[in-house]
C-alpha cells in the first residue's frame, strides 16, 4: 500500500503519526469524506485517535484537504467499476474527470466498425463532467377538460427562454377586493403544456444515460402535487432511456454488460416487490454499511418490448396496491431501477440509473385526517419528501453528511446520493389551474429549495441568479393587479415555504391550540422556541427533565417522579370531552411515576367509559403532536448538519454541539412526556378492568 506524502506529512504535524499506517493511503480530500463511523473500519481503532482525527478534520481549513488530484488519489480501476465494491464512498472522490473511462471509450459516430448503435449521438456517451451535479426542471401540464368545464384559469406562464415561471395566484383583499400576486420562480429549464415527453427526456435524461457507462449512478424524480403530471412524465422515461442504452451497448466499445431491472415501491414506509407480486421487502444494512433492499427481484432485459411488459406489469401492481384504490398510486413512492453491470465473473455494477415517481405532495397534510392509517402515512410522505429534499441539498453542497437515515426512500437511495459521480434530475410537476395555485406555489418553494445550495459557475437556480423581476402583468378577467410585486428571491426565501402538509398540520395545530388551556411554562430551554411555538403546537405539560431516557433505551424510573396523573392525562389540545373529565376520580394506587389513577370502580360505569374515552383522546392526540414535533426536530437536525457542511473550514462545531444538545433535550423531553401520558393511560385502563 502506497503512502500519500501529503498525508502523512498532515498527521505528522497534528501529532497523528501513529496513524500513517492504518490511513497514509488515503488522500486527504478522502479523509474528509469519511465519516465518523467510518473510521474504525478504516484501521483507527482507539476512540482518543479517532477523536483527535476528526477534530483535526473539521478545524483544518477545507483548501488544504482538497488537493489536486494526484497520482496516490488514484484507486484502482477495478474498484472505481464495481459500485457494489467496499470503496464506493471513494468512487471517484478525487478521481480526474478525464480518467472516468472505466471502459475504453467510444469509437467515434459513424467510424469504421461501429454497427448501427455507433451511430448514437455523441451526446449520448457523455461523461460525468457533462452532466450537472442536480438540475431541478419544472413541467407544467395543460388545463384539463375538468377544469375547464368549471372555469378555472390558467395561473402559469412560461418563460422558457428564461428558465422562468410565473405564478398568478388569485387572492381576496379583507374588503372582497380581488387582486392578483405574481410570483416568479426561475430554474434549469422549464417546460411548459407544449413540451412532449420526448423533447423533456432530451433535454433532462438523455445527459444522464452517458455517465451510467463511467461510473455514473443517475436519479430523476418527479415531484408534485396529485394529478400534475407525475406519471405521465415519468412513465415513458425509462423506455426512452433503455432504448438509447441498448444503443450504447451494442457499440464494441461497450461489450460486456448487460441491463438489470428492479422496481418496488415505498407505501407507508414499507417496501413493496413491483416485480414480485409486491411481496413485503426489508431494507438492511450489510456488513459494509451499505443498504440493501432484501430479496428485491432483479430482472435481465435485453430488448425493449420485454422492458415495456416489466414496466406495465409494475404499473399494474401499484395500483392494485392493497386496497386497491386508484387513489393508493399518490400515496406511494414508485421506483423503477437499471443497474448495468458487467457479465462476466466476478460481476461488477457499472453504473446505476433510477427513476422515481414520488408521491402526491399535498398527501403530507394527511396528517390531520380523521382515519389513523392515513395520518400515519401522510406523515410518512411528509418525512420522506423532508428528507429527500434535505439529501439533495447535501448532495449539491458536497456535504460529507448525507441525512440519508430521514426515511425509508432516502435510506434506500442512499447509494444514489454518495459519492462524486452522482447525478439528479428533479422534475417539479405543476398544474396549471387556479385551484391548484396552493400546492403549486408549495412545489415550486420545494423545488427552489432544493436549488438553494447553488455554487458560483453552476447552472442557474433563484440563489445567486438575478433577480427576475415580473413584467407586467395584463389585465386578466377577474384579476387586477393593485400589489407590487416583491423580487423572486424574496418569494422564494419566503417562510411560507413549508410542503403543504405542514403548512396544514400548522394550521390545525395551532387552531387545536387556540382551544386548548395555555401551556406550562415549564419547557425545556429552546433556542427554537419561537419556529416551534409558530407551529401552534402546545408545550408539553410537566416537561420531565431533560434527562429522561432515550426512547431505545428507556425503562421506567425507580425512583418517582412528583408527576400528578391528571396532570399527565391533562389536554393538550383539542379536547373533546371536557366534560366528564372535569370530574377527578379519588386516587387508587400509586404508579411508578408516582402518580395515581383513578380508581374507576368508584365512579360509575359511565364515567368510567367517559373518562377512559377522554384520556384516549388525549394519548392519541399528545401522540399526534409528538410525531409532529419529531418531524419539525428532524428538519431541524438536518438543517444543523446541512450548516455545518456548508459553511467553509467545516462550519462552527461548538455552535452545533450546543444546538444539537438543544435539540436532543427537546426530543427527550417530548418523548419522556408521551411515555408519562401513555403510562398514566395503561394505569388507568388497569384499574378499570381491576375494578
Ligand atoms: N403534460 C401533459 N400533457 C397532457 N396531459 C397530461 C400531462 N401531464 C399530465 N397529464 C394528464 O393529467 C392527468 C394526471 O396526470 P398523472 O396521472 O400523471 O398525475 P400524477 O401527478 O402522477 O398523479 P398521482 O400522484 O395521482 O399519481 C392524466 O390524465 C394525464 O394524462
Amino acid at each position: 500500500m502506497t503512502t500519500a506524502p501529503a498525508t502523512s506529512q498532515w498527521l505528522d504535524e497534528r501529532g497523528l503519526g501513529h496513524l500513517t499506517r492504518a490511513i497514509g493511503h488515503l488522500s486527504l480530500s478522502q479523509l474528509k469524506a469519511l465519516l465518523l463511523s467510518d473510521y474504525e473500519r478504516v484501521g483507527v481503532a482507539s476512540l482518543a485517535d479517532r477523536q483527535a482525527l476528526f477534530r483535526a478534520l473539521q478545524l483544518a481549513p477545507s483548501p488544504q484537504l482538497s488537493p489536486q488530484p494526484s497520482a496516490t488519489d488514484r484507486v484502482d480501476d477495478d474498484v472505481l467499476v464495481d459500485l457494489d465494491g467496499d470503496d464506493d464512498d471513494f468512487l471517484t472522490q478525487d478521481l480526474d474527470l478525464d480518467q472516468e473511462f472505466l471502459l475504453s471509450p467510444a469509437p467515434p459516430a459513424g467510424a469504421p466498425g461501429g454497427n448501427a448503435a455507433a451511430a448514437a449521438p455523441a451526446h449520448l456517451l457523455a461523461t460525468l463532467q457533462d452532466a450537472p451535479k442536480i438540475r431541478v426542471i419544472v413541467r407544467k401540464r395543460p388545463l384539463n377538460k375538468k377544469e375547464t368545464e368549471r372555469g378555472e384559469n390558467d395561473v402559469l406562464e412560461c418563460d422558457a427562454p428564461a428558465s422562468t415561471l410565473f405564478v398568478n395566484e388569485p387572492k381576496v383583499k379583507v374588503d372582497l377586493t380581488k387582486y392578483t400576486e405574481r410570483h416568479a420562480f426561475r430554474f434549469d429549464d422549464v417546460f411548459d403544456e407544449r413540451v412532449d415527453n420526448s423533447q423533456l427526456y432530451e433535454q433532462a435524461v438523455q445527459p444522464l444515460v452517458g455517465t451510467i457507462f463511467r461510473g455514473g449512478k443517475g436519479t430523476c424524480f418527479a415531484y408534485g402535487q396529485t394529478g400534475s403530471g407525475k406519471t405521465y412524465t415519468m412513465s415513458p422515461l425509462p423506455l426512452r432511456a433503455a432504448g438509447d442504452i441498448f444503443g450504447i451497448m451494442a457499440q464494441p466499445a461497450f461489450e460486456g454488460l448487460a441491463l438489470h431491472v428492479s422496481c418496488y415501491e415505498i407505501y407507508g414506509g414499507k417496501v413493496f416487490d413491483l416485480l414480485n407480486g409486491r411481496k413485503k421487502l426489508d431494507v438492511r444494512e450489510d456488513g459494509r454499511k451499505r443498504v440493501q433492499v432484501v430479496g428485491l427481484r432483479e430482472v435481465l432485459v435485453g430488448s425493449l418490448p420485454v422492458l415495456q411488459q416489466l414496466t406495465d406489469h409494475a404499473a399494474a401492481a401499484r395500483s392494485t396496491g392493497s386496497t386497491g384504490a386508484n387513489d393508493e398510486s399518490s400515496r406511494s413512492h414508485s421506483i423503477l431501477c437499471f443497474a448495468l453491470r458487467t457479465t462476466t465473473e466476478p460481476v461488477k455494477t457499472v453504473g446505476k440509473l433510477s427513476f422515481i415517481d414520488l408521491a402526491g405532495s399535498e398527501r403530507g397534510a394527511d396528517t390531520y385526517d380523521n382515519d389513523k392509517q392515513t395520518r400515519l402515512e401522510g406523515a410518512e410522505i411528509n418525512k420522506s419528501l423532508l428528507a429527500l429534499k434535505e439529501c439533495i441539498r447535501a448532495l449539491d453542497a458536497d456535504a460529507r453528511h448525507i441525512p440519508f437515515r430521514g426515511s425509508k426512500l432516502t435510506e434506500v437511495l442512499r447509494d444514489s446520493f454518495v459519492g462524486k459521480n452522482a447525478r439528479t434530475v428533479m422534475i417539479a410537476n405543476v398544474s396549471p389551474n387556479s385551484g391548484s395555485c396552493e400546492h403549486t406555489l408549495n412545489t415550486l418553494r420545494y423545488a427552489d429549495r432544493v436549488k438553494e445550495i447553488r455554487k458560483p459557475g453552476s447552472a442557474p437556480g433563484n440563489a445567486g441568479a438575478a433577480a427576475v423581476t415580473p413584467p407586467a402583468l395584463p389585465a386578466t378577467s377577474g384579476f387586477v393587479p393593485v400589489e407590487p410585486v416583491p423580487p423572486p428571491r424574496q418569494l422564494a426565501a419566503q417562510p411560507a415555504a413549508l410542503p403543504v402538509g405542514q403548512q396544514h398540520a400548522a394550521e390545525a395545530a395551532a387552531v387545536a391550540a387556540s382551544r386548548a388551556a395555555p401551556a406550562p411554562a415549564s419547557r425545556v430551554p429552546n433556542r427554537y422556541g419561537s419556529r416551534r411555538e409558530g407551529t401552534g403546537i402546545p408545550a408539553p405539560v410537566a416537561a420531565p427533565p431533560p434527562t429522561a431516557p432515550p426512547a431505545s433505551t428507556y425503562q421506567e424510573p425507580a425512583a418517582a417522579a412528583p408527576v400528578n396523573w391528571q396532570a399527565a392525562l391533562a389536554p393538550a389540545a383539542g379536547r373533546q370531552r371536557q366534560q366528564q373529565q372535569q370530574q377527578p376520580a379519588p386516587v387508587a394506587q400509586q404508579d411508578a411515576w408516582g402518580a395515581a389513577p383513578p380508581a374507576a370502580s368508584t365512579s360509575g360505569n359511565n364515567d368510567v367509559l367517559s373518562t377512559i374515552m377522554a384520556a384516549e383522546d388525549e394519548l392519541i392526540t399528545s401522540h399526534r403532536q409528538h410525531i409532529e414535533e419529531c418531524m419539525g426536530t428532524v428538519r431541524e437536525e438536518m438543517n444543523l448538519l446541512a450548516n455545518l457542511d456548508g459553511s467553509s473550514g467545516g462550519g462552527d462545531i461548538e455552535r452545533y454541539c450546543s444546538d444539537l444538545s438543544a435539540l436532543l433535550s427537546q426530543k427527550q423531553a417530548s418523548l419522556s412526556q408521551l411515555q408519562l401520558r401513555l403510562h398514566a393511560f395503561q394505569q388507568l385502563m388497569r384499574s378499570a378492568l381491576q375494578g
